[in-house]
């Protein structure tokens, strides 16, 4: 048995065109200008995004005015998102075996309410962005529950592999989410998986 966390947009749920249009009004409608286009946004994912955001002048203050606006923002798109083919299947064969949670950069509510909506209540928690914006901290606090045994962190993202890492897990790209298999790359993921399918294939074996 091991230890199975994920990120959720461009893992589990498809949702950057939502991102990308809500994030950025957010972000516009709090002073943060340097966010118009999906490269401004995909880039801040080169990294932990709310670091990026820090190092770029904005106070953590204003990053939580920002999340709360884009809670609203997301809520009213919520009937927009739709989960990747295959997911949701490749989610509950993984849980039969592991432990999973949910570490995302995203709001714990928004993410439970679309997982619930697509009937995955494999989960044992969603670590939103509300209660630390850390991924690093918020893997390895998991990682404490479950000393000893093995643990993966499944993600999309340069940032994803680089956070993973640090935390201590192998880490899992995959390559239908927001970043290419070449940016993905850049954060030297341990494997990099191409669907769905494989990646539980790959998980019910470890
Ligand atoms: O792909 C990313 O890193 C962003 O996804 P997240 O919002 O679930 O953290």
């Amino acid at each position: 048995m091991a230890l199975v966390m994920f990120d959720y947009d461009g893992v589990i749920v498809d949702s950057l065109d939502v991102f990308i249009s809500r994030f950025s009004q957010a972000c516009l409608e709090n002073g943060f200008q340097g966010i118009n286009e999906p490269k401004d946004v995909i880039s801040l994912f080169e990294g932990n995004v709310y670091e990026t955001m820090i190092s770029r002048g904005i106070t953590e203050s204003t990053i939580d005015k920002i999340l709360k606006r884009y809670e609203l923002l997301q809520n009213e798109q919520l009937t927009h998102l739709e989960l990747f083919n295959g997911i949701g299947k490749a989610l509950n064969k993984i849980a039969e075996k592991h432990h999973v949670y949910v570490i995302t950069s995203n709001l714990s509510e928004a993410t439970k309410q679309i997982l619930n909506s697509n009937g995955i209540d494999c989960f044992k928690d969603v670590i939103g962005a509300e209660k630390e914006k850390s991924k690093i901290k918020k893997i390895l606090s998991v990682i404490s529950l479950y000393p000893g045994i093995p643990a993966y962190y499944v993600g999309d993202t340069k940032g994803d592999m680089i956070e993973g890492k640090h935390a201590g897990t192998k880490t899992i790209g995959v390559t239908w989410g927001w970043h290419t298999p070449e940016k993905i790359n850049e954060g030297n993921p341990d494997f990099l998986v191409n669907s769905p399918e494989e990646l539980a294939d790959f998980l019910v074996r470890v």
